[in-house]
């Protein structure tokens, strides 16, 4: 049985019986329910690989002191290190919210294929979440990212670049 409960009768009709994604959904919410009365963040996520393993995460920000530990990230680095591998290509995302823009940047790194969500960025802000100031940051004008200024501070060019001179340069590296 998989973790939503549900039994492949035989594998001559598995392909049938594979949850589809609103269960996924569902058990996404589900995960993001509880975990609020885990003192964690309403948020949960599920990753199925290319060859059907799940794998959960719930958003720990607060629990671990961890901006990052949104559940998709949480979701992805389960993922990760269950299949001992980096790259998720062939990977299906589906999270209880809309993926903020660090989420959606994460599932673009891990090659992950494709996103299902449930609630949205809207929602999200109703309930007291900024992943609507984020995506306006990076979708919306200079005012929007006064929130943050990013500058490019003039640094010699070769030694601006020498970081990517050595990568480029060394036989053994493990491209991602
Ligand atoms: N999608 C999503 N949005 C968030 N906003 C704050 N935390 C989270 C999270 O874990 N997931």
């Amino acid at each position: 049985m998989n973790t939503i409960g549900i039994t492949p009768s035989d594998s001559a009709n598995a392909a049938d019986t594979q949850p589809t994604p609103a269960e996924y959904l569902a058990r996404a919410v589900e995960l993001a329910t509880e975990n609020v009365r885990n003192a964690g963040g309403p948020f949960g996520a599920i990753v199925v690989s290319a060859d059907g393993r799940v794998f959960e995460g719930v958003n720990r920000v607060t629990a671990n002191l961890d901006p990052s530990a949104h559940a998709e990230v949480t979701a992805i680095r389960n993922a990760c290190q269950g299949l001992g591998t980096f790259d998720l290509t062939g990977a299906v995302l589906y999270t209880s919210c809309e993926p903020c823009p660090m989420c959606l940047a994460t599932s673009l790194w891990a090659r992950v294929e494709r996103v299902y969500f449930a609630a949205d960025r809207e929602d999200a802000a109703d309930a007291g979440f900024d992943d609507a100031v984020f995506y306006r940051y990076f979708e919306g004008t200079d005012a929007d990212r006064a929130i943050m200024p990013v500058a490019q501070e003039a640094l010699p060019a070769d030694r601006r670049v020498a970081p990517f001179t050595e990568w480029s340069q060394t036989a053994a590296r493990t491209e991602y």
